[in-house]
């Protein structure tokens, strides 16, 4: 009879107990954490999950080179960035198509914008939050701008609530501001997400009132993704966003430039693109930056993660909308999946970094699909056409 000494039955206990835990759910969620949002260098085992390390933005080493030294140069450039999981977190955070749930319950969510000039932009954004998976999509737009946005979609809820300055008086401006806050406020509680400045434009006093909405949201603590105007708007006045760990920006490429150059007081710098984006983040403290461009760069100060998926060649206006508003869904359910979760690590992930990463992938895989369709004759609305089969 075989007898296995003491030191040979810790040995399988150890080695039970170790298959036990890597095929525990724990196990799992800690290789998901450390694939999506690893901040320093993993251990060796989980290093092997990464699909490859980049630092600056730009592709340094395959996942089978990636040792400890590697790392280390590149962290000289700034914080190493890893390519987010980005298809394990859209598959953790998407809720289940559950017949028991009833309408509302996969997110509201509310876009600012629409004025004169713009109503494509506030259109892409709610109807890819719907496209996504959302059962509400409200925009709050100008008068002018109401009835065409409803006349591309009956699927929208549109609120003709905003004014410019030229359609009010100066005698009017106080009153006409906080009646547009009261009708706001009346819906805010209801929204699991904002979305401010798709196509907002950027009168004075219409951006006076979307300040004002912005503040009540953050009372109510409500998470604003700010994207087009609304960056004009905050660049100009941080404080709007000022250690809200709920805002995530959304800055394309002069977006950014015009938010280094008034937050960090420098230019742009490519070589130290993922330190630059931390400190940034740090500069404006407690928000989640998502750098858009080749490398979606994502960041909330603490860690950095890119999602480099290849989408489409075309860069054809307004498919930053559609990104804005995914982005509001997904942060939503991030959210939600991390309350109703138990587990204490991820409770340290920010849900509106997973929200950024899910967003940035599903734009990118429907860019894809629409780009191998349409070729160069892509547009904004055949990239929406494809997010539902570029979700889960
Ligand atoms: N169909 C629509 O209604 C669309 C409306 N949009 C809205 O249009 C508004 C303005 O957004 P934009 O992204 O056009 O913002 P900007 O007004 O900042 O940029 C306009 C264009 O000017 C050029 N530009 C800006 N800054 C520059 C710089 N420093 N150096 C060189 N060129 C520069 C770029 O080509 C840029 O695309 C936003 O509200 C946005 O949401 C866009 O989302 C696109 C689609
Ligand atoms: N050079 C690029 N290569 C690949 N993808 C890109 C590139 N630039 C941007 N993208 C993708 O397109 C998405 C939208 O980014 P873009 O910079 O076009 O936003 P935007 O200018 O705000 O768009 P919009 O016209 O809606 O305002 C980003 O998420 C990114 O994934
Ligand atoms: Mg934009």
């Amino acid at each position: 009879m075989c007898r296995t000494t003491s030191q040979q039955q810790n040995s399988m206990g150890a080695w039970h107990r170790g298959r036990m835990w890597a095929s525990s759910p724990s196990f799992r969620r800690h290789l998901f954490l450390l694939r999506s949002l690893s901040p320093s260098p993993p251990p060796p085992s989980a290093a092997a999950l990464l699909p490859h390390a980049v630092a600056g933005g730009s592709r340094c080493c395959s996942s089978s080179s990636l040792s400890s030294s590697s790392v280390r140069v590149h962290a000289m450039a700034g914080p190493p960035v890893y390519e987010a999981d980005a298809e394990a977190v859209v598959r953790r955070i998407t809720p289940p198509l559950d017949r028991a749930r009833h309408k509302g319950q996969a997110g509201k969510i509310a876009v600012i914008g629409g004025c004169r000039e713009y109503t494509g932009a506030p259109y892409f954004a709610a109807i890819s939050a719907l496209k996504v998976g959302a059962d509400l999509s409200h925009v709050f737009c100008t008068r002018d701008a109401a009835t065409v946005i409803k006349s591309y979609s009956p699927e929208l809820i549109v609120h003709p609530i905003l004014e410019e300055s030229y359609s009010v008086s100066d005698g009017e401006r106080e009153s006409v501001s906080s009646r547009i806050l009261t009708e706001v406020s009346k819906w805010m509680e209801r929204f699991d997400c904002i979305v401010v400045g798709p196509g907002l434009g950027r009168d004075s006093f219409l951006l006076d009132c979307v300040s004002n909405i912005m503040r009540h949201a953050r009372q109510a603590n409500i998470p604003t993704v700010v994207d087009g105007d609304g960056l004009f708007l905050i660049t100009n006045n941080l404080s709007l966003v000022e250690h809200n760990s709920l805002a995530i920006l959304t800055p394309n490429v002069y977006e950014y430039k015009r938010l280094v150059q008034k937050a960090l007081n420098c230019e742009v710098n490519e070589e130290n693109a993922s330190e630059q984006l931390t400190a940034l983040c740090q500069k404006i403290g407690g928000i989640t930056i998502m750098r858009k461009g080749k490398a979606d760069l994502i960041s909330d100060g603490k860690t950095v993660t890119q999602v480099s998926t290849f989408g489409s060649p075309r860069r054809c206006g307004g498919q930053g909308d559609i990104l804005a508003g995914s982005v509001a869904v997904f942060a939503s359910w991030a959210q939600h999946f991390l309350l109703s979760n138990e587990h204490p690590t991820e409770k340290s992930v920010n849900p509106m970094m997973l929200g950024c990463i899910a967003g940035s992938l599903l734009l990118r895989k429907a860019a894809s699909h629409a780009f191998e369709k349409n070729r160069r004759s892509t547009v904004t609305t055949d990239i929406i056409e494809f997010l539902g089969k570029s979700s889960n």
